[in-house]
């Protein structure tokens, strides 16, 4: 049967990637979408700005909403001093299974916990399960009708503290209306726009960042 596109997203990144080289890897895949086929990665762009949140904020422990190839997650892990954590939670086996390889490939699976499953079943376990207290960066990427109840999730589960930085995806395309309204409203939080372009297009889109004021 025919391959799917993260199969062959995952076979350029063997192909072009060096092991053990993430920028390798996030160049690789950049390439792949650009040239070859189109995929819902961050991309390059947005990236930059997501290194920079990142890198400012030096997180301890990290959690993706929706890993897809793995390409934001290698993006962020790269960043992390080697005792910081990054849970990244996705529910599709396929997609998991090739951003597992992808993230193998980079040398980041030892900052990489990859949890097979869904949000809503997974953020109420954070706790027991994987012994954290709260996190201090969130990457929200998921179905965008998850954000704003992903988010409140994470507020009654006592995952977020003061000062704990959210970074969502997609903001303008595909759009997170609910979700927008809510962070930039919420007295509980502080809420800036970051205007970018959807990944590998002219389209604006952007990331919203917002803390969480306790
Ligand atoms: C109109 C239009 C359409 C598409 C675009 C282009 C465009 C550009 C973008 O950057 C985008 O992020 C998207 C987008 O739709 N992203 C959804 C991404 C989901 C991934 O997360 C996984 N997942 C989804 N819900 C959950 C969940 N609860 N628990 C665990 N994993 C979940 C899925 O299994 C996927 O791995 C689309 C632009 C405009
Ligand atoms: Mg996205």
């Amino acid at each position: 049967t025919r391959s799917t596109r993260p199969q062959r997203l995952l076979k350029a990144v063997r192909k072009h990637a060096a092991r053990g080289d993430p920028q390798s890897v996030i160049s690789a895949i950049d390439h792949f979408c650009r040239h070859s086929e189109w995929a819902m990665n961050i991309g390059d762009e947005k990236g930059s700005i997501l290194d920079s949140v990142v890198s400012e904020l030096n997180p301890e422990k990290v959690l993706e909403l929706g890993t897809y190839c793995g390409y934001s997650t290698v993006r962020i892990a790269r960043l992390l001093p080697p005792g910081a954590r990054l849970i990244t939670l996705e529910f599709n086996a396929g997609y998991a299974a090739i951003a597992r390889q992808v993230i193998a490939w980079a040398g980041l699976e030892d900052r990489v916990q990859l949890v097979e499953g869904a949000s809503e079943d997974w953020i109420p376990r954070m706790k027991e399960h994987f012994g954290i207290e709260t996190f201090d960066f969130v990457f929200l990427d998921h179905w965008k009708d998850r954000y704003l109840p992903d988010t409140k999730l994470m507020e009654d589960c006592g995952l977020l503290r003061k000062g704990t930085v959210l970074l969502a995806d997609n903001v303008i395309c595909p759009g997170v209306p609910d979700y927008l309204q809510y962070v930039r409203n919420s007295l509980s939080y502080k809420s800036c726009y970051f205007k970018s372009h959807l990944e590998y297009t002219k389209a604006e889109d952007g990331l919203e960042k917002s803390v969480f004021l306790g």
